[in-house]
């Protein structure tokens, strides 16, 4: 069985015992519910921000753990302040080590869209994502029937959050073509070798039709692919591992994000003459 099915599997379970334990009614009530959330479309497209959309990941089943202490308040405004332009939050406790408390936390400290990461089969889940403060989901075509994905995103939209609609693979992405969709994230990561290649990215980009923003995501380490990505049209980077190997993740993310600055300035500066 691959990982992505055992996932799924557990997913299901949880997702039960948790409508059982925190019924929507209860999550309703949240502030959240009532206020508006934060575009990571507009986000990404700010000439400010790296286009990075950085994120808190304590372990996963490819690498187990990660930083599985890792401080989240520390972290997720660090990030902010290195530059990127969005925070992506794993709230799966048994395969990633991420609680809902953690987004809540980011939450709490930082006025930024905020990624719910982590694996959407469930209308209860968007609810919970809307409770928590997240601002955008994401649902992962390798998860979901075509039919499926696009009531989620619907049920979604209804709720003001964004989506951001993953995919591995030409068949993914052609099949799933859909209003209700904001953002393409191709995933580098295979999810059944877990090997890494930004090449995917680069052989799905042309097929993601204008409308859309398009996001890169896993295997990013050096600032040389965000150009090379950008170059093939790519707007967002989805980065996680590359931070998150650091003590200090948000010391990571800003010389990282320094680095790209001083790449990109290199490729429109004049050549400065020798007196
Ligand atoms: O840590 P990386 O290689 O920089 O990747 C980040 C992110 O793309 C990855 O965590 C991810 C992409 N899609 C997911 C779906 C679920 C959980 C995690 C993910």
């Amino acid at each position: 069985m691959h990982i992505l099915d055992k996932i799924l599997l557990h997913k299901q379970k949880e997702v039960e015992e948790r409508k059982g334990l925190f019924p929507t009614k209860l999550l309703e009530q949240s502030t959240y519910f009532t206020g508006k959330p934060v575009s990571l479309k507009k986000y990404i497209l700010r000439p400010d921000k790296s286009g990075i959309i950085a994120e808190i990941k304590r372990k996963s089943p490819s690498k187990g753990n990660i930083n599985p202490y890792v401080s989240i308040e520390k972290t997720s405004i660090g990030y902010m302040q290195a530059g990127a332009s969005a925070l992506s939050v794993l709230t799966d406790y048994e395969f990633f080590g991420g609680t809902n408390e953690d987004l809540k936390t980011a939450r709490k400290f930082n006025f930024c869209p905020i990624l719910r990461k982590d694996f959407i089969i469930d209308e209860y889940q968007i609810i919970e994502a809307k409770s928590i403060g997240a601002d955008v989901i994401l649902l992962i075509a390798a998860a979901l029937t075509p039919e499926r994905l696009k009531q989620l995103a619907e049920f979604a939209k209804s709720f003001d959050l964004e989506v951001l609609m993953e995919v591995h693979n030409e068949e993914e992405l052609q099949s799933n073509i859909i209003e209700s969709v904001d953002l393409i994230g191709v995933n580098n990561r295979n999810l059944k070798t877990f090997e890494v290649s930004i090449e995917n990215s680069i052989r799905l980009a042309p097929l993601i039709p204008e409308q859309y923003i398009k996001v890169s995501e896993s295997g990013i380490s050096d600032p040389q692919k965000i150009v090379e990505l950008s170059n093939h049209g790519f707007q967002g980077f989805l980065m996680g591992e590359h931070f998150m190997h650091h003590s200090r993740p948000e010391k990571a993310c800003y010389d990282f994000i320094h680095e790209l600055k001083v790449l990109k300035q290199g490729s429109t500066k004049p050549v400065e003459t020798i007196k």
